[in-house]
C-alpha cells in the first residue's frame, strides 16, 4: 500500500510536486536502468514523433480538400476568364450576391456591355435556392462566373483580389425582407453587418483599393413622414431590424471612406420588382396565390388608409447600378492606408409615383386574368411602414437616372416571365 500522503490530494501544489517527483524517480529508474534501453526508447519517441506529424499533414490537406468549393487552376483560371475586360476603359465588378435578384441583372447588364464580372453568391435558402441556382445558369451562359461563398469568408475575399485586382466591388448581397427580420434577426446581422464589415476589411487592404457601390433600402427613412423621402432627411427612426442594419451600413460604410479612402455609394432601393425576382415579396406571392386560387393578405394602414409603394423596376434600378459604378470615382488608400478624401455618397433609386398595395392588386388581377381572393387585415406591427416615395433629383443630377417604367408595364413583364418560368397550373412547388 503507498503511504497515505500519496493517496489523498496534497495540501499544496510544491508538495505534491516533491511527492510526484520521488515516484516518477523511482519509475525512470527501473525504466531506463540502463543506457541502451534509454537509447531504445528515444529512437521509439523520436518515430512516434515524426510519424504524429506526417499524419496530421495529411488530415490538414485533407479536410482543406473536402471543404474547399474554391481554389485551383481551373477555378483560377474560371475567376480571371469572367473578370476580363472587352471594351475600351472598362471596369472589373465583383458583384456580391450575383444570383439574387438585382445581383444577376446587374451582372449581365455589366457583362453586355463589355465589363469583367465575378459573381460571388452563397445560395443560402432564404427562399427557393433553385431560381438562384436558374440564374446562375442564365449567367453562366454568358460567361459570368458565380464562385460559391460568403461574404463572411475572409480568406475566399482575399483570394478574388489576389486572382483579379477587382476596380468595383457591386455589393448586393444582404439578407433581404422587412418581416423576416422578426423570426430571424441573427441572418441580418451575420449578413447585412458582419458580412459588410469583413468584405470591407479586404476591400480596404487591396492594391488598388476597388470603389465600392453597395445596397442601402429605402427602409432606412423609417418612420419618416415628409414626403417625398430625400437623402438629407431623417433616418435615425427605423422601424424594422432590417432597416436598422441597412442604417448601420450607412454609418459603417462611412467609416471606411473616412479612415481607409474608400470610394463608397450606398444605393436606398425602393421596393424593386421585376422578372427573376424574388418570391418572399408581395407582387410575386401575390401572383403565385392568384394563381393558385389562394387566398392573399393584404395589409391596410392606420385609420383604413392603403398601404403604398414606389414599386420601382427592375431595368431602372440597374441603369441606376451601373451609373453609380460609371461615377463612383476612385478610392485613394492602398495597404490600408489613406492618401486623401474619396466620394461618400447615398443616393434614392425609386420610381417617385407611389401606388397602393390594392391597386397593385388589381393589376396583377388584370394581367393574370384571375380574380383575387382579398383577405384585408390591419398591418400588423412587424415592422412595415405606411408608404414610401423617393426623391431623385439627387441621382438625376449626378448620373442622370430617370425611370421609365411604370407599374402597369413593369408588372405585365414581370406576369409574362412568371408565366413562362412556371407555367399556368405551376406555382406549387415554388416556396
Ligand atoms: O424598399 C425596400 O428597401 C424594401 O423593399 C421590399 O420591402 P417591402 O416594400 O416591404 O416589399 P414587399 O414585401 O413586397 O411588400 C410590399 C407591400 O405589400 C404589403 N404586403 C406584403 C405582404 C403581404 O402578405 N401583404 C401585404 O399587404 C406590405 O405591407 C407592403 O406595403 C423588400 O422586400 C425589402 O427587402 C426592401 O428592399
Amino acid at each position: 500500500m503507498p503511504p497515505l500522503e500519496d493517496q489523498t490530494f496534497p495540501s499544496t501544489p510544491g508538495k505534491f510536486k516533491i511527492e510526484r517527483a520521488h515516484t516518477m524517480n523511482r519509475q525512470l529508474y527501473r525504466c531506463f536502468a540502463s543506457t541502451s534501453t534509454m537509447f531504445l526508447w528515444a529512437l521509439f519517441l523520436i518515430a512516434l514523433t515524426a510519424s504524429y506529424l506526417s499524419f496530421q499533414g495529411f488530415v490538414d490537406s485533407g479536410s482543406r480538400y473536402l471543404s474547399a468549393s474554391w481554389g485551383g487552376i481551373q477555378w483560377e483560371k474560371q475567376v480571371r476568364t469572367s473578370a476580363q475586360i472587352h471594351r475600351q476603359g472598362g471596369m472589373s465588378v465583383l458583384v456580391t450576391g450575383a444570383a439574387g435578384f438585382v445581383g444577376s441583372h446587374v451582372s449581365l447588364a455589366l457583362k453586355r456591355r463589355g465589363d469583367g464580372v465575378v459573381g460571388l453568391d452563397n445560395f443560402n435558402d432564404y427562399y427557393d435556392p433553385s431560381l438562384k441556382k436558374a440564374r446562375k445558369s442564365l449567367l453562366n451562359t454568358h460567361e459570368v462566373f458565380i464562385v460559391e461563398g460568403d461574404v463572411n469568408d475572409a480568406k475566399l475575399l482575399a483570394k478574388l483580389f489576389d486572382v483579379v485586382a477587382f476596380t468595383h466591388v457591386m455589393h448586393l448581397a444582404a439578407q433581404a425582407g422587412v418581416r423576416y427580420a422578426m423570426e430571424n434577426p441573427q441572418s441580418y446581422v451575420h449578413s447585412n453587418i458582419a458580412g459588410l464589415v469583413t468584405l470591407l476589411e479586404t476591400c480596404k487592404s487591396a492594391n488598388p483599393q476597388p470603389a465600392i457601390v453597395w445596397a442601402s433600402s429605402s427602409s432606412v427613412y423609417g418612420l419618416n413622414e415628409k414626403v417625398p423621402f430625400s437623402e438629407s432627411d431623417r433616418t435615425d427612426q427605423p422601424a424594422s431590424l432590417y432597416a436598422a442594419t441597412k442604417k448601420a451600413g450607412e454609418e459603417i460604410t462611412h467609416t471606411y471612406n473616412h479612415i481607409y479612402g474608400l470610394s463608397i455609394t450606398g444605393l436606398r432601393f425602393f421596393t424593386v420588382y421585376g422578372p427573376w425576382g424574388r418570391p418572399d415579396m408581395a407582387y410575386f406571392s401575390f401572383t403565385r396565390n392568384i394563381l393558385q386560387g389562394k387566398p392573399i393578405t393584404v395589409y391596410r394602414g392606420k385609420n383604413h388608409v392603403d398601404l403604398a409603394r414606389d414599386f420601382t423596376y427592375i431595368d431602372d434600378i440597374v441603369k441606376g447600378c451601373l451609373g453609380s459604378l460609371d461615377t463612383a470615382g476612385q478610392s485613394t488608400g492602398s495597404g490600408g492606408k489613406k492618401r486623401g478624401p474619396a466620394p461618400y455618397r447615398i443616393f434614392n433609386l425609386g420610381n417617385t409615383s407611389p401606388v397602393t398595395v390594392p391597386t397593385l392588386v388589381s393589376i396583377l388581377e388584370r394581367h393574370l386574368k384571375v380574380k383575387a381572393k382579398r383577405n384585408i387585415v390591419d398591418m400588423p406591427g412587424n415592422g412595415d411602414v405606411p408608404f414610401t416615395h423617393a426623391n431623385i433629383s439627387s441621382a438625376r443630377r449626378e448620373f442622370g437616372y430617370k425611370p421609365t417604367t411604370d407599374l402597369q408595364t413593369g408588372l405585365k413583364k414581370f406576369v409574362k416571365w412568371y408565366l413562362s418560368y412556371y407555367g399556368y397550373n405551376h406555382g406549387k412547388s415554388v416556396n
